[in-house]
């Protein structure tokens, strides 16, 4: 029981501190944020402004406190600085965390479940949470589903605590976060939530006319609204001006293990796993 007073008591500080942080920093990340959501050009979050983004965060702490308060009544003392933030239950100050880049079609997805299956990793789809998320349901599901067909992204706040919740969920410590962070939004977003950075970024690089084709390909059976070549246009734009520019930063970092993914996928293997030899 006093582990989950320390963890409820740190969940809650840390979803008290992002609520705040989104506040604070408002009107930068609207000023610097996702062409989509600063231009207003969508209605829903239009009408919200980045109000929607704090007041998700603001209602998501409020909701969490009622059981946090029943905990801390029990007298538990106070969890150590530095246990808040979304990391689970590892002894170590956060998990490991891979983000996975690359346009649409290089051959993320893929390359995932190769890299679980050898390595342990935990795949995270930022593409798959969200297109789960639309379909649950949820309030901004509509909003979900027409920015993702139009080939925008989508803001940070749903995604972050998509991403922030399934990895705590999941119980584990090794993560390949795949499809972001697709912006600058997206990156800020996420330190400012999760508390620390990648562990590096996988890069893969392709050409847009063999991503095109494999794209096509998959969208003979994948269903997505965006596997159709006037998403594809849009998705690729987007990828080079809004996901490039991330790619770029890490790049400055020397964070980005680069991949050749115009080859077979056992050769595009071959240099994956190079990367990941640290973690074997
Ligand atoms: N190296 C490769 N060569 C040929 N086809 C590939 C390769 N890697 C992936 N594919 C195929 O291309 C499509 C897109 O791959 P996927 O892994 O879903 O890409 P992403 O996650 O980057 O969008 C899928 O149909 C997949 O089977
Ligand atoms: N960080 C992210 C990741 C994906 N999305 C949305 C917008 C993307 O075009 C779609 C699909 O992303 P996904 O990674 O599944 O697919 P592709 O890499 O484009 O094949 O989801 C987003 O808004 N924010």
């Amino acid at each position: 029981m006093r582990q989950v007073a320390r963890a409820a008591r740190a969940s809650e500080r840390a979803l008290y501190s992002t609520a705040r942080a989104y506040e604070a920093r408002a009107p930068l990340v609207v000023a610097e944020g996702n062409a989509a959501v600063a231009a207003g050009s969508h209605p829903a979050v239009a009408a919200r402004g980045f109000g929607f983004a704090a007041a998700g965060a603001f209602a998501t702490a409020a909701a969490f406190t009622p059981t946090a308060v029943a905990l801390c009544a029990e007298g538990e003392e106070a969890a150590p600085a530095g246990a808040e933030g979304s990391a689970p239950s590892s002894g170590s100050a956060h998990p490991t965390v891979v983000f996975v880049l690359g346009g649409p079609g290089a051959g993320k997805g893929t390359q995932c479940s190769n890299i679980v299956n050898d390595f342990g990793f935990v795949h995270l789809s930022a593409g798959d949470l969200l297109r789960a998320h639309m379909k649950s349901g949820s309030e901004d599901g509509n909003m979900v589903a027409e920015m993702i067909k139009n080939g925008q992204i989508v803001p940070s706040v749903v995604t972050v605590r998509l991403l922030l919740d399934a990895m705590k969920a999941s119980g584990k410590e090794r993560f390949l976060i795949d499809g972001f962070p697709r912006n600058k939004e997206n990156r800020d977003a996420w330190e400012v939530t999760a508390g620390y950075d990648c562990d590096f970024v996988l890069f893969f690089d392709c050409p847009e006319d063999v991503m095109e084709r494999r794209l096509l390909g998959r969208g003979e059976t994948s269903g997505r609204t965006d596997d159709n070549i006037e998403s594809i246009k849009k998705r690729f734009k987007t990828f080079v001006e809004s996901s490039m520019p991330v790619v770029d930063y890490y790049a400055g970092l020397k964070k980005v293990r680069s991949v050749n993914s115009d080859q077979s996928p056992d050769e595009v293997y071959a240099q994956t796993k190079g990367h990941f030899a640290a973690f074997v």
